[in-house]
């Protein structure tokens, strides 16, 4: 029997890149007031005949305290509406919400994320001097709202920005004794930072033997019912790759034909996945963007959308298995 790996076919829409935080490693942001707003109809174009079942809604932040900040959580909200009337299922990561911001956005999502990136207060003196949304007690809270809404989320660790071995497990501590309160948290990532062309500050990549050893960390302190997501893009070889998976990565995270926040880290094409996973006898196939345990927490019409696409992947499923036999 081969050992079934996940990832979601995902497509990304950016309502603005505008951000009124800089975090050091972007690049994404551009400055608040210099970016054209992504326009319903836009939107609506670019999801026509998306081969997708993830839409995953990313942004750039408007101040809490702006007058922009309800325009900014209308046009989040109107985004996700149009997904699900074009047939696909939101998942949102737009940076801390307040409580009703976040509970307006479950109405319209099938699960939201927000990493954690690091707990440690040191980098608010470095990587997130200028960034007033990575503080970790804005982002913890943000965590726990999250279990109180009973929203599945999906959080993780930015590694290579200047922390070391016992932040990783104060934050996956952090992580673990949340879920255990609140049994909310699907899927943790560890995003492995990569330099791109745009960032302020140089920075080296993340080292590859350093991604494996926090697969191997993570596993030990989480608790088994979280899956662990590496971005295959961000590793520097499939020999890596491999590695993660056996250290017990189970899944690669949202796939489509762009990373937005690492636009130069190109996405190896499926089938080149799934030849080089089936080398270590691992098989890797879609899921959506809501891990099945969950599906009661959600809205009714949601929960309606989920089952229908759980039956058309099942089906599809049911298909290659039977191609599989009759070859
Ligand atoms: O294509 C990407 N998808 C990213 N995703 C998407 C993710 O791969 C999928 O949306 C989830 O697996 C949900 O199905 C994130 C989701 C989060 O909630 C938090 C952070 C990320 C980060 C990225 C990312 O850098 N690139
Ligand atoms: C959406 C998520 O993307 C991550 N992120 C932001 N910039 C980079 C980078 N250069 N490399 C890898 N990950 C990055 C952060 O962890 C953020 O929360
Ligand atoms: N701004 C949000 C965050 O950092 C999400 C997008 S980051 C490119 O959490
Ligand atoms: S990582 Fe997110 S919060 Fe930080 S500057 Fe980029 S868009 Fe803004």
């Amino acid at each position: 029997m081969s050992l079934t790996i996940t990832y979601s076919p995902a497509y990304t829409l950016v309502p603005t890149y505008e951000c009124f935080n800089q975090c050091s490693y972007c690049n994404f942001r551009v400055q608040p007031g210099s970016d054209i707003w992504l326009s319903l109809p836009r939107a609506r174009a670019m999801l026509q005949e998306l081969d997708a079942i993830e839409i995953l809604i990313l942004s750039g932040e408007v101040h809490p305290k702006s007058s922009r900040r309800r325009t900014w959580l209308d046009r989040i909200y109107d985004l996700c509406h149009l997904a699900i009337a074009e047939g696909f299922l939101p998942h949102t990561n737009v940076g801390p919400l307040s409580f009703e911001e976040m509970k307006r956005l479950k109405q319209v999502n099938v699960s939201m994320g927000l990493m954690l990136e690091q707990l440690t207060p040191t980098l608010l003196d470095n990587v997130h001097h200028h960034a007033p949304s990575k503080r970790p007690a804005v982002r913890l809270e943000q965590l726990m709202w999250a279990g109180q809404l009973q929203i599945p989320f999906t959080t993780g660790l930015l590694l290579g920005i200047g922390e070391t071995e016992t932040d990783w497990e104060e934050t996956l501590v952090a992580i673990s004794t949340l879920h255990n309160q609140y049994g909310h948290i699907q899927e943790v990532i560890l995003q492995p930072h990569q330099p791109g062309e745009r960032q302020t500050q140089l920075a080296l990549p993340c080292d590859d033997n350093m991604l494996i050893r926090a697969v191997h960390i993570t596993r030990q302190i989480l608790p088994e019912d979280i899956t662990i997501q590496i971005p295959p893009n961000l590793v520097q070889s499939t020999q890596t790759l491999l590695a993660c998976l056996k250290a017990g990565a189970r899944d690669l995270g949202g796939i489509g034909p762009l990373d937005e926040v690492n636009p130069t880290y190109h996405h190896k094409t499926l089938s080149t996945l799934t030849a080089q996973l089936q080398t270590q006898n691992y098989s890797l196939t879609p899921r959506l963007p809501v891990y099945s345990q969950y599906d009661s927490w959600l809205p009714a019409n949601l929960q309606q959308k989920v089952q229908s696409w759980r039956t058309r992947l099942d089906s599809r499923k049911t298909l290659n298995i039977q191609r599989n036999c009759e070859a």
